[in-house]
């Protein structure tokens, strides 16, 4: 897991063992010790200096996040680098892709490359859930010919090699902490993620000669306390109900001051409840078929009064759809090398199905994909940070992007299942999502 204060996990590490150094008595010997400490001593500094002066990943803006991925670099690096970025289509795109190995992102990794675009892929591999589901994701990219570079976005060495090694003409900025609950266990790596990474992010493409476009992840959950629905982009998004959601509003906020002072072409996507197959295990239709399947009880939310909770689920293909025509739709930056040169495009759209599902229906259609019963412990929707209802109005979207969503939850679930039963069984992989 991120987290924002990285201190060193073996500070002892350092410390003298006074054992090794035995005081016997005798001047001689204790000016002869002194003498060799303060030698090596030498020695060990200057290999310390020599080590952070010549690594690739040692600038200073690049805190913990560089110290773990060193693995970057090099001739051969460079060539897959290249490669995998590679246009392989007449007025294809050159796509860097953060979050790759996430969910959306090797969805929308795998499209691109599909249609000959040019793809390489960013990804930390962080334990959030079960990295293994993030390797088998990588696996399949492999296949696919996408490179995924293991690194994180706050790593700004690391972010400017990529752009020196590749003129990017765009970015898909997937990589975020997901999740609204856990925000109340681990704050930090939302800000260390959706904050300071997207800033890290923004300030190496502001500086890339050409800027490249780019599409980045929003959310619903900016519409917070909004009772207006169906929720449309120009709805208030002032009362965010947790922090997750605060840190994405607060993106949504920084794209608009790059877009200002740097010329940056930025479009946010607010993505509603997004499930499909290679989904996260985090979300509640991921880990209710782990649960139901294993005969455990399944907490199922509701608001005051017995109230419907409700969530207007959209099918992973139908987001990729809206994500490429993001792309497609993006106009050049203005800037470049950090000077803006005229105004550029500033978008927000949502992404959703328009079609709220009560939740307790969502688990019925499981029951009958699963022929399983669901053990429900119904309960009161707890304040952390959930909101009761989303429903999104996607005629934005449709209008500029062509968005349209054509797979219902039934469909959908049905899709997801099937490879749920087939990953799980096939290799013996066990569901260890939470
Ligand atoms: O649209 C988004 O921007 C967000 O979508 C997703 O958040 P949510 O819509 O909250 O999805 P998810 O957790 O699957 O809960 C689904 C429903 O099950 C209910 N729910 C949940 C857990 C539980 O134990 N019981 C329960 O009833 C719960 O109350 C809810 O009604 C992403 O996780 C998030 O990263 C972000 O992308």
């Amino acid at each position: 897991m991120s987290h924002l204060d990285h201190t060193p996990s073996t500070p002892g590490k350092f410390k003298m063992d006074k054992s090794a150094y035995p005081y016997h008595g005798g001047r001689l010997r204790w000016h002869s010790s002194l003498a060799k400490l303060t030698f090596w001593s030498f020695v060990f500094i200057g290999v310390i200096f020599i080590f952070f002066y010549r690594s690739p990943s040692s600038s200073s803006s690049s805190s913990a996040a560089a110290a773990t991925s060193s693995s970057w670099g090099g001739p051969a690096w460079e060539k897959k680098v290249r490669t995998s970025a590679r246009i392989r289509s007449r007025n294809g795109f050159s796509v860097l892709v953060t979050g790759a190995a996430g969910f959306v992102g090797t969805h929308v990794s795998s499209a691109l490359k599909r249609r000959g675009d040019g793809v390489l892929g960013l990804d930390n591999f962080n334990d959030y859930y079960d990295p293994t589901l993030k390797r088998a994701r990588q696996a399949l990219l492999e296949r696919a010919g996408v490179f995924i570079v293991e690194g994180d976005i706050n790593d700004a060495a690391l972010l400017k090699k990529l752009f020196e090694v590749v003129p990017f003409t765009h970015v898909m900025h997937l990589a975020a902490q997901a999740g609204v609950r856990y925000a109340m266990q681990n704050p930090g790596s939302y800000v260390h993620s959706n904050i300071a990474g997207f800033v890290s992010l923004l300030e190496v493409c502001k500086e890339a000669t050409p800027q490249p476009a780019i599409v980045w992840a929003s959310s619903s959950s900016v519409y917070g306390l909004n009772t207006k629905v169906p929720f449309s982009e120009k709805d208030r998004t002032d009362q965010p109900a947790s922090l997750y959601a605060a840190t994405k509003k607060a993106g949504e906020e920084i794209a608009h001051t790059y877009n200002h002072i740097y010329g940056l072409s930025l479009t946010g996507l607010r993505f509603f409840t997004v499930y499909g197959p290679w989904g996260r295990p985090d979300m509640a239709y991921f880990f209710f078929t782990k649960d139901i399947l294993n005969g455990k009880s399944i907490p199922i939310f509701e608001g005051e009064n017995h109230g419907t909770v409700a969530r207007d689920f959209t099918y992973i293909d139908d987001i990729v759809k809206g994500c490429l025509g993001a792309l497609d739709t993006a106009q050049k930056s203005t800037g470049s090398g950090g000077k803006k040169k005229g105004p550029a495009q500033l978008r927000v759209f949502n992404l959703g199905n328009t079609s709220p599902i009560p939740v307790t229906n969502l688990v019925t259609i499981l029951e009958r994909l699963l022929k399983v019963k669901a053990k429900r412990n119904v309960m009161k929707l707890p304040r952390n940070g959930d909101v009761q209802f989303t429903h999104a109005n996607i005629s934005l979207a449709h209008r500029e992007l062509g968005y349209k969503p054509t797979t219902n939850l039934q469909t959908g679930l049905k899709k997801f299942v099937r490879w749920y039963l087939n990953y799980y069984s096939a290799a013996g992989k066990k569901a260890d999502a939470r």
